[in-house]
Order: structure tokens, then sequence, then C-alpha cells
């Protein structure tokens, strides 16, 4: 196991590229895609699970533990690694963007975020120092800096504004960070998508020094197409030996045009939120497993998938099991899911290294033009 974080370029093939972040807790493969754990548990699924789908890291999330079970009582018993019984990498969001999404009674001042939470009603405050301090103790592999993610529609002052704003606590967070061998603390570029900001903010990031850049202020229903406008030119404004986290993406088709404009690492809920609802991604598109059509279906959800789901049950088994409420729908759901995802990440891995990208993104984007599923 690495001492230290470091970053490790491996192939590039256009402005795609694959490497390795060695961090303590084990490596990260890039492209890489990080399951979602909000509530120190990825839903539906034991981490053995996760790890099972081909995940090296998930994410948690400051804003949900700070306000339970608290990030004081994860720290007096271990920390989240050992409370939730994941001992590989963690990355945790600051809980800015959360706040904004998610809490209510909001007060935002230079100085941080008062607010109530959403669970009891209680207040909180969060500032950079103090999602710092809330992100040490829950002892995350990487921690991401404090920063206002503007909700849309935003002028382009309110951008402007947001952003600057988030420059000025990004500063605040390297402070509060301090020098944490092992650990990592990346900043987050905002300007929503206009490229003069989102310049200003990569040259602001740069000045202060990152061990990794995040392009946040997207997936925020923007639209795939004005995503990728900006991550036509929003990579290339941060440091090439620096890993680039793409933050909330995405459906899978998303998650291959960022990953060919030079997008290192991405979070979404998606598949584990959608594989509770029946919502099925595979390599020939989706399947809403709920319906009528696939109740006597006796073959796999995807014939050509190795995951638990598709091996051991049928179509017409996993649309019985969510017409009828059981547990066992989401958890075979959310597996398959997670499963294809990953293989998403392990083709291009290998596609890249091959110098075969452009072949794996024709290839990706046929067979899912075949319909019938
Ligand atoms: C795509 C999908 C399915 O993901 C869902 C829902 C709506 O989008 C998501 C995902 N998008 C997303 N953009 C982000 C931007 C930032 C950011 O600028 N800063 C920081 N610190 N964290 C961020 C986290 C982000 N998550 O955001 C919430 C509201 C968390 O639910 C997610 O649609
Ligand atoms: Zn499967």
């Amino acid at each position: 196991m690495a001492q230290n974080f470091a970053f490790t370029l491996n192939a590039t093939d256009g402005a795609a590229r694959t490497g390795v972040i060695s961090t303590p807790r084990g490596e990260i493969r890039t492209p890489a895609f990080m399951p979602v754990g909000t509530a120190a548990t990825v839903k539906a699924m034991l981490p053995e699970s996760v790890r099972a789908t081909g995940a090296d890291i998930l994410l948690g999330n400051t804003y949900h533990l700070m306000l339970r079970p608290t990030a004081e009582r994860v720290a007096r018993l271990g920390g989240l690694h050992k409370f939730m019984n994941w001992e590989r990498p963690i990355l945790t969001d600051s809980g800015g963007f959360q706040v904004m999404s998610l809490a209510s009674l909001r007060k935002m001042t230079e100085e941080g975020v008062t607010f109530s939470s959403h669970i009891d009603g209680s207040k909180h405050f969060l500032s950079p120092e103090r999602s710092m301090e809330i992100q040490r103790l829950l002892g995350s592999d990487i921690v991401m800096a404090f920063d206002e993610c503007p909700a849309l529609p935003a002028t382009d002052e309110e951008v402007a504004r947001a952003m600057r704003l988030s420059m000025r606590w990004a500063q605040r967070s390297r402070d509060a960070f301090g020098d944490r061998p092992g650990h990592a603390l990346f900043g987050i570029m905002q300007g929503g998508v206009t490229r003069e900001l989102r310049e200003e903010s990569a040259e602001a990031l740069k000045a202060i020094g990152f061990d990794g850049y995040a392009i946040g202020g997207l997936a925020v229903g923007e639209g795939q197409a004005a995503m990728f406008g900006v991550l036509d030119y929003a990579p290339g404004f941060l440091p090439a030996d620096k890993p680039r986290y793409l933050m909330g993406v995405g459906k899978p088709d998303d998650i291959v045009g960022a990953v060919k404009r030079g997008v290192d690492m991405m979070d979404c809920v998606l598949p584990s939120r959608s594989g509770r609802t029946g919502q099925a991604w595979t390599r020939r598109g989706q399947v809403n497993i709920k319906n009528a059509r696939h109740a006597d279906d006796p073959r796999p959800l995807d014939e050509a998938c190795s995951c638990p789901a598709c091996t051991g049950y049928s179509r017409a088994y996993l649309h019985h099991v969510f017409r009828a409420g059981e547990m066992i729908s989401g958890m075979l759901l959310t597996w398959h899911n997670l499963h294809y995802f990953q293989e998403i990440m392990q083709g291009m891995r290998e596609a890249i290294a091959a110098g075969r990208f452009a072949e794996f993104e024709a290839e990706f984007h046929a067979r899912r033009a075949e319909g019938d599923i």
C-alpha cells in the first residue's frame, strides 16, 4: 500500500486517459466510477457486494453524516471505514451542495452556511473549516473543498459571485486541511457554462494547489449538450498530472462522453437509485422490469452479464419481486446496475490502454441502438 497519495497516468487516447491513484487504503483504477454511499451505506448492498461489482472507492456525504449519526460519533467508533466495514478508499463530498439541495431555512454569509436539518429541523452550521473538521473526523481519504454550487436557473452575475466565493472558500479549505500525508484535498471548479468563469476558477484553484481537481456545478439540470460543451474545454484548464473528478455524473452515455473529454473520476446515485425503482441499465439500453411484458419472460435481464441477478434469476422473477415489493428486488437490480457501470469503466480503461477508445465508443452506442430489450 502506498504511504502517500499519487496519480500515475498509464495511457491516453485523444483526450481520454487511464491510470491509477495510489492511496494508503488501496489503488483506484481510472477512469473510475464511485458508487454513492450517502449515509454510510450503498443502499441495498453489502460492502463486499459493492467490491464484487468492481468498485475501488465509494463516496460518502458530509451533510448527511454530520446530521446523523454525527461525525463525532463516527470518529469515536473508529472512523467511517470501520463504521461501515469498507476498508478501501472513501471520498466525501463537502456538504455545501447538499445543503443547497436538501436543507431548509438556509442563511449564507462569507463565513459559511447556517441551515435546518431536513431530518429533524435542528440548527447546523457549515463552513470551509467545519467541513474540513467533519471530513477529518470521518477519516475520508479524499476530502472535497467546501464550495457553493448555484441553483439553476442562475444569471451570469450569480454564477460569477458563487464561483468567486467558492474560490475564497477553496483557499480556506486548503488552509484548514493542513498537511495530512496519505490524505488528499480536491478543489472544485465552478463557473456554470461560461468559459471565462470556468478558466478564472481553474486558475484560482491551481494557484492554491490541490491533490486533485473536481468539475462542479454540472449535472444540475443543464442537459447533456451543455455539459459536454463545458467538458470540451474545462478538463484542459486543469493540471494534466492530477485526477479530474466530474461530480454527480451520470447516465452511461454521459459517463462515456465525459471520459472521452478527459475526466478520470465520476459518482452518481443513478445506478443504485434507479435499481431500487426497477430501472435496469443494460448494454442494449434500459429495461423497466415492472413492465407487464416481463411477467412470463424466462430469459435473464442481460444474457451477457455475469452478475448474480443475470446468472441466477429470470426477468419474470425480477418482475414478480418488484411487483410484490420484496426487498430482494432492489438488492438484485442495484447489484446489476453497479456491475454494469463498472463493466463500462473497465471496458474504457482497457480500450484507452489499447488505443481503441473510438472503437469502444462506437460499439457502446451501436449496441444501445438495438432496442428490443
Ligand atoms: C444525475 C442524477 C441522477 O443525480 C442526482 C440527480 C440530480 O443531480 C445530482 C447529481 N449532480 C450533482 N452535481 C453536483 C455538483 C456539485 C458541486 O458543484 N459541488 C459539490 N461539492 N458537490 C456536487 C455534487 C453534485 N451532484 O445532484 C443531486 C441533487 C445530489 O442528486 C443527484 O440526478
Ligand atoms: Zn447483470
